[in-house]
């Protein structure tokens, strides 16, 4: 019985999606953590933990060097709820052009009166401007981004894209009415809306900063439904102040942004939908029982993406270092224990490998199983059975 341990609300069909052979608790000796946004930096993984599977897309809140070096494979769920943050960025874009929270305190302020008599005189306060015509940046062409730049294609808004990384599958799901533009200021110059979608990592911290909004057009509209820290608040609060920045719209509070009329907070309910939730969820769980059963990793985002068809009897699956002649250690290991390998695959990302072989049987499991843990640089030796 494989034990999984829940951080967060996890959506019942994803915890329903799990069969028999898995219980669900909050028990820390577990073989898979099923999270969403929980901070795992200081959460210690035990021993026996083999899996993480993030419901959602943002996995910045696990440290992805420390799993791999114990041997812990990382999965999201990229993509489960993109649409729920598609949606949510264009009901607030909407909301900037149009006036609609001022203008919704304005008609709940004076809702004792007959609000008729106002209306007429107050709703020039409150004239907007249409989204088509206007020029979007979409920085990050994502799952999210893609989905948002396609949406506000539809509105006749005129899109640009920027992503340097953009994978095929992505630029698939780009409509040809995008610009796509090879950098940052080709982007945002000119835009009367910025829009980000990237992850947070070391070179996205601080990507929308000073230089960036100095690049913006007076009077720009920008939004941050991707992390904190990825748009400098400290410098927003100084370009919401001179007026070149006209809203900021951010799914991530802090202090310094929060109770001014040019900001719209929401509380990172960018994914939070019956849908998005449900998607994610069932996805998760069955990547954590795919990995589990299988070894294979597709989507994971710390190790390789493998994925070998497994027949049986016996598969052994190895996260190691990325170094010279690993592989040859390997089978040197199951060469000398007389184990006939049937199959065999290995992938590398960056620092890290992984391999999986079949083979037809085993003896003294446990003794090759140590040999192999304590090769130099192997990170994780797991023996699957079918
Ligand atoms: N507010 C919320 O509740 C949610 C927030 N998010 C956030 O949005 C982020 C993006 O989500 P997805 O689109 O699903 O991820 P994704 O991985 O599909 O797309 C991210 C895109 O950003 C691009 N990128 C990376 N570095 C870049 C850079 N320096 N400049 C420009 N582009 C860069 C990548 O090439 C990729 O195409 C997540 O990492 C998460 O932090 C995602 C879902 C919900
Ligand atoms: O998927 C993401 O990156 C999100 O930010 C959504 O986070 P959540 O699952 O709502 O805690």
């Amino acid at each position: 019985m494989y034990q999984v341990k829940t951080y967060n609300v996890i959506a019942q069909e994803g915890l329903d999606t799990f069969t028999k052979d898995y219980q669900i608790n909050k028990s820390d000796h577990a073989d898979a953590f099923l999270i969403r946004s929980a901070d795992m930096h200081h959460v210690n993984f035990p021993d026996r933990l083999k899996v993480i599977a993030r419901s959602g897309a943002g996995f910045n809140n696990i440290p992805l060097e420390r799993a791999t070096k114990q041997g812990i494979a990382v999965f999201n769920t990229a993509g489960s709820n993109a649409n729920a943050v598609r949606e949510l960025v264009i009901a607030v874009m909407v909301a900037t052009s149009r006036n609609l929270i001022p203008a919704y305190h304005y008609a709940e302020q004076n809702s004792g009166a007959d609000i008729s008599l106002h209306t007429e005189k107050a709703k020039d306060n409150f004239r907007g401007s249409e989204l088509a015509g206007k020029k979007l940046a979409v920085i990050g062409v994502g799952h999210v981004g893609s989905l948002v730049a396609n949406a506000a294609s539809a509105l006749g808004m005129d899109v640009y894209g920027y992503d340097p990384y953009l994978n095929t599958d992505a630029a698939w799901r780009i409509s040809t009415s995008i610009h796509r533009v090879d950098s940052m200021k080709e982007a945002i110059q000119n835009a009367d809306y910025v829009t980000v979608h990237v992850p947070k990592n070391k070179q996205t911290t601080g990507l929308i900063s000073a230089k960036e909004m100095e690049m913006m057009k007076p009077g720009v509209h920008l939004f941050n439904y991707s992390r904190i820290g990825i748009v400098n608040n400290t410098d927003v609060v100084k370009y919401l102040d001179n007026h070149k920045i006209k809203t900021y719209a951010t799914d991530f509070g802090e202090d310094q942004i929060l109770g001014r009329d040019d900001v719209i907070v929401t509380p990172h309910i960018g994914g939070a939908t019956h849908e998005a939730e449900r998607n994610g969820s069932t996805q998760a769980a069955r990547t954590i029982m795919k990995y589990l059963k299988t070894g294979d990793t597709t989507n994971s985002v710390n190790l390789p993406q493998l994925r070998l068809p497994f027949e049986g009897p016996l598969r052994i699956t190895l996260i190691h270092q990325n170094v010279p002649k690993m592989v040859g250690k390997l089978t040197d290991i199951l060469g000398d224990a007389g184990v006939n390998i049937d199959k065999m695959s290995n992938a590398s990302l960056e620092h890290t490998a992984y391999t999986i072989i079949d083979v037809d049987g085993l003896k003294d499991e446990q003794k090759v199983l140590n040999q192999l843990k304590q090769i130099d640089g192997v990170y994780g030796v797991r023996l699957l059975k079918k």
